[in-house]
């Protein structure tokens, strides 16, 4: 847009650039133009006065549905979504219908994202045909026409020789794998995590162990293939050893968490709760305070909502029947947020696990306020409290375990390329 935007007086928070300070930041013609002193006036100014102003969020893990399964979210309402809850970027995984195994879907849903205009949208694309496991998508194609990484998400690479296969053909392009790790032949059946919970509802489990052994193995096959290897929502103790340990090795593997696994556990689901229904599923209390270990020693980089909408109809059948997800894009920071009040992560140690990191790890321009950088901006209230009405929320998917739940930190203004795309709790545009 053209203009010059000034955001007054905000404590801007840009990790990327190490700055943690007030001042003004300048945009013009959607581009940063400068920190601090700026010769000029502005034709727009918010007043950021008491609240924090940081490069826009980036969630590297969302389901928009878009193509097939637009009655539970498209382009649109995800990307209007997005941004009310101060996201800017995101990355969507291929489990659509059809699949994003092949570059026409990949350049559809770019096309259609620019049209709708709200924020960026990087596509994943598929590892295998199909998402079945057992022939190599057209990678390098599928890179070439926008896609940022590539997983089977929503299923797991199974076939460990495809595996081998596809982190072998990736690591030499450079390519990142992000694998949904769970071994089915552990899992099958199980609608919540295994333990005590499952036991007492009289509900099949998912053993830990399911997720646990196949970070394991492909570990070992990413060492040998010198792969990229990125392990999407993390939610256990065990994986949380085997990525650090697997770091500290060197190894170029990297992981998420949901805010979800951090926020919540297995509890959530006692009263047979479908808004908690998620999978990986949420864990014990030890699961959940290693996730915030690896959050807090930097063993997972990123914070990403693995936002899964479904339709009322796919959730109320039942706790066995009911769909997994949980969706995360409105409330990702204000659950988030709490990592800082309870000490375990500093403010721009927290904002850069939203924005540069991410960013680093997929190669976007994203995530910063560099000057000369495009203007996305997120404008939030660390304090301002208020309770989440899923009726008002702006995803299609009401299927949030945090319905009525009261939540600290709004944001308040989220910008884009220099556009005011959300302000005074409205999508505009
Ligand atoms: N996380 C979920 O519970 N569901 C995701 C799939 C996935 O992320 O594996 C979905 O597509 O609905
Ligand atoms: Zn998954
Ligand atoms: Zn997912």
């Amino acid at each position: 847009m053209s203009g010059k935007l000034l955001i007054k007086n905000g404590h801007i928070i840009d990790p990327a650039n190490g700055l943690d300070e007030v001042a003004n930041l300048w945009i013009v013609e959607g581009k940063v133009a400068a920190i601090g002193a700026y010769d000029g006036e502005a034709d727009e100014v918010i007043d950021a006065d008491g609240k924090i102003v940081c490069p826009g969020l980036i969630d590297m893990h969302v389901h928009l549905r878009e193509p097939g399964q637009e009655w539970k979210e498209d382009i649109e309402s995800g990307s209007r979504a997005a941004v009310a809850g101060g996201v800017t970027s995101i990355c969507c995984m291929p489990n659509t219908g059809p699949h994003i195994d092949h570059a026409g879907i990949a350049l559809q849903i770019i096309a259609r994202a620019r049209q709708v205009g709200l924020c960026n949208v990087h596509p994943i694309g598929a590892v295998t045909k199909n998402l079945e496991g057992k022939e190599l998508t057209e990678m390098r194609e599928l890179s070439r026409c926008g896609c940022v990484a590539f997983s089977d998400d929503g299923l797991p690479i199974w076939h460990a020789g495809v595996m081998r296969k596809a982190l072998e053909y990736a690591s030499s392009f450079g390519f990142m794998v992000i694998q949904h790790a769970e071994e089915k032949q552990l899992t099958a059946g199980g609608a919540i995590n295994e333990g005590w919970v499952s036991t007492q509802l009289g509900v099949s489990g998912m053993p830990a162990e399911g997720e646990d052994s196949m970070i394991a193995r492909d570990i070992m096959l990413a060492r040998r293939a010198d792969a990229r290897y990125h392990v999407a929502h993390i939610s256990t103790q065990g994986g949380v050893a085997l990525v650090r340990k697997a770091r500290a090795e060197g190894l170029k593997v990297s992981t998420e968490a949901a805010p979800h696994h951090f926020a919540l556990t297995e509890e959530e689901v006692l009263g047979y709760n479908v808004d908690a229904k998620v999978s990986p599923p949420l864990r014990t209390e030890a699961d959940r305070l290693a996730v915030i270990e690896g959050l807090r020693d930097g063993t997972i980089e990123v914070i990403a909502t693995d936002h899964a909408p479904h339709h009322e109809d796919d959730k109320r059948c039942g706790l066995s029947c009911a769909a997994f997800g949980i969706v995360g894009l409105e409330t990702m920071l204000p659950v988030s947020l709490e990592l800082v009040r309870s000490g375990v992560l500093t403010m721009p140690d927290l904002i850069a696990k939203m924005t540069a990191n991410p960013a680093r790890l997929l190669g976007l321009e994203s995530g910063t306020l560099s000057v000369g950088a495009e203007a996305d901006v997120t404008i939030f209230d660390a304090d301002t409290t208020w309770v989440l009405d899923r009726e008002k929320m702006v995803s299609k998917g009401k299927n949030t375990p945090w319905h009525g739940k009261e939540m600290t930190g709004l944001v308040t203004h989220t910008v884009k390329a220099g556009r005011i795309v959300f302000a005074e709790g409205e999508v505009r545009g």
